[in-house]
């Protein structure tokens, strides 16, 4: 069985005040007991977070990180610094990095295996563009960023991963892809796991991503292949997080 997992990915957003209302909202056991949540906000909350989500299910999340050990690279934060101040997630290969920030497929690579030495789960990010889907492109572009990263992965570390299916297209935009397109292409996905390695297949958690909202959650959550959500601007909001928590419950 695969635990469903709800992260929310905060972006450049948040402030020391919404930590304290999510450590509060979120405090004692008000959630479904089979349910893992993360709460991603920007790195200078992490330290606040992971004492203000001490008393809750909360487990903590950061939105990137250097595939670098340690050295000269201003700027960066390390898998290990994120390792000692409690953080059990990292994104890897966001397509806001990929588009912003220039990060390829390569470095995605080299990203999760900093965060695997380090004993956090990477959360892959994969999605096609409007421009991929509309050509018809939508499984070689996913199935191709998974490939790069996966295969040259051994199967104790690819069994650590999530991986998180974003279209593009579906980002902040209010188009939700509909749970019949999302769970095409987690069907895709799975499939294409099950052609690497059958029990990877079966463990391995697939989020989706996109405008997910908490009246449109329990209807993705409620497809085969989707195993939870990574949510964006709905989970800045304390009320509508937690509905969709208690929606994937
Ligand atoms: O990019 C996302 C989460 O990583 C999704 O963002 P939205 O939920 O705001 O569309």
């Amino acid at each position: 069985m695969r635990t469903p997992l709800i992260a929310g990915n905060w972006k450049m957003n948040g402030s020391a005040e919404r930590v304290r209302a999510f450590g509060e909202a979120f405090a004692g056991d008000r959630l479904p007991a089979s349910l893992d949540v993360a709460v991603i906000p920007p790195f200078p909350y992490l330290d606040q977070a992971r004492r203000a989500f001490a008393r809750t299910p909360l487990a903590l999340g950061a939105q990137t990180l250097s595939p670098e050990p340690a050295g000269a690279h201003t700027g960066e934060v390390s898998a290990a610094m994120l390792a000692e101040f409690g953080v059990a997630y990292v994104l890897v290969g966001h397509s806001e990095r990929r588009q912003h920030h220039g990060e390829t497929d390569a470095d995605a690579y080299r990203r999760v295996c900093a965060a695997l030495h380090a004993g956090l789960v990477p959360v892959l990010c994969v999605g096609e563009t409007l421009k991929q889907r509309e050509a018809g492109a939508t499984r070689d572009a996913v199935l191709g960023q998974l490939a790069a990263v996966l295969k040259p992965l051994d199967a104790d570390r690819r069994r650590r991963l999530v991986i998180a299916y974003e279209p593009v297209w579906a980002i902040g935009t209010g188009r939700t892809a509909t749970p019949e397109q999302a769970q095409a292409t987690m069907k895709d996905i799975r499939t294409w796991l099950e052609s690497l390695d059958s029990d990877l297949a079966q463990t391995l958690r697939l989020l989706y991503g996109g405008s997910m909202k908490a009246d449109n959650a329990a209807e993705l959550l409620a497809q085969p292949d989707i195993d939870g959500g990574l949510v964006g601007g709905a989970s800045l909001q304390v009320d509508e997080f937690f509905a969709i928590c208690q929606s994937a419950g």
